[in-house]
């Protein structure tokens, strides 16, 4: 697979002198669903701001389907997707609103109505975003970041905040959008989700990439360093009584 995305070097210093990103590098190759993972401060969302040309860079490079994101910042915008926080989009538009609204700012043609039934939205067209779900307010901000046919998506914490079955919903319409061709990157706290969706995860600890790997490589490189489970590993866990019990259908 060639890489969609290479990072080479990448360091960010804001004006307090924090240094969030201490020289990362690495790619992303076309297709894939690439998770960064990393401890609250860890430097996940600067990084993707930096990728994203959201966010001036220190040093490096970003090298974004063959386009260079600080030298043509508005080209790039044109072929990614960002999904945006509910709290960020127009109060009292109605989803069919904002999707087109979207669309025009990049001179996109869409099929609104089609969009909003590939996120499992279909019979909210007329709602405003302030009365969706948690879960439907995540599928919705994913709608928006496919209006101009992304080559990329980026996803900061898409499932933070869900119920268990809105969390496996979402996690069924990312692998959607993988099955269909766009490449996805995104940031987790939830390890279980980087082991379902991601077909390699960098772990980002203090500004630096501290591995980068498929999650059943890391599993057993950490096995080969002779690691003993602190606790007996149970068959099942609460998560599986819970959606034992409520069942996997969405209740939004
Ligand atoms: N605008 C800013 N100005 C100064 N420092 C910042 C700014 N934004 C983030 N930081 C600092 O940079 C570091 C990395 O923050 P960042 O938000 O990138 O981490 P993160 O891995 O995304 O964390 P989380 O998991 O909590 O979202 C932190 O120490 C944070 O306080």
């Amino acid at each position: 697979m060639p890489a969609i995305l290479e990072v080479n070097n990448l360091t960010k210093t804001y004006p307090n002198g924090v240094n969030a990103v201490k020289g990362i590098s690495f790619s992303v190759n076309k297709g894939e669903v690439f998770g960064i993972l990393g401890p609250n401060g860890a430097g996940k969302t600067t990084t993707l701001e930096m990728i994203e040309g959201l966010r001036p860079i220190t040093s490096g490079t970003v090298l974004l389907d063959g386009i260079k994101t600080e030298e043509q910042p508005y080209l790039i915008k044109q072929r990614i997707g960002i999904q945006l926080q509910s709290s960020a989009f127009f109060q009292n538009l109605k989803l069919t609103e904002l999707l087109k609204m979207f669309a025009d700012l990049y001179g996109a043609q869409i099929d609104a109505a089609q969009l909003l039934a590939d996120v499992g939205l279909q019979d909210k067209a007329g709602f405003l975003v302030k009365n969706l779900s948690g879960g439907q307010k995540q599928r919705f901000s994913i709608a928006t970041t496919l209006v101009n046919k992304p080559v990329m998506i980026f996803l900061d914490e898409p499932t933070t905040g869900l119920d268990p079955q809105a969390r496996r919903n979402l996690w069924e319409l990312i692998a959607q959008i993988k099955n269909r061709g766009t490449t996805v990157i995104l940031t987790t706290h939830y390890m279980e989700e980087a082991s379902f969706l991601c077909n390699r995860v960098a772990i980002m600890d203090d500004g630096k990439i501290v591995a980068l790997d498929t999650p059943d490589q890391l599993i057993k490189q950490l096995l080969a360093k002779g690691f003993v489970p602190h606790t007996e590993v149970p068959p099942a866990t609460l998560e599986d009584v819970f959606i034992d019990l409520t069942g996997k259908t969405l209740r939004d």
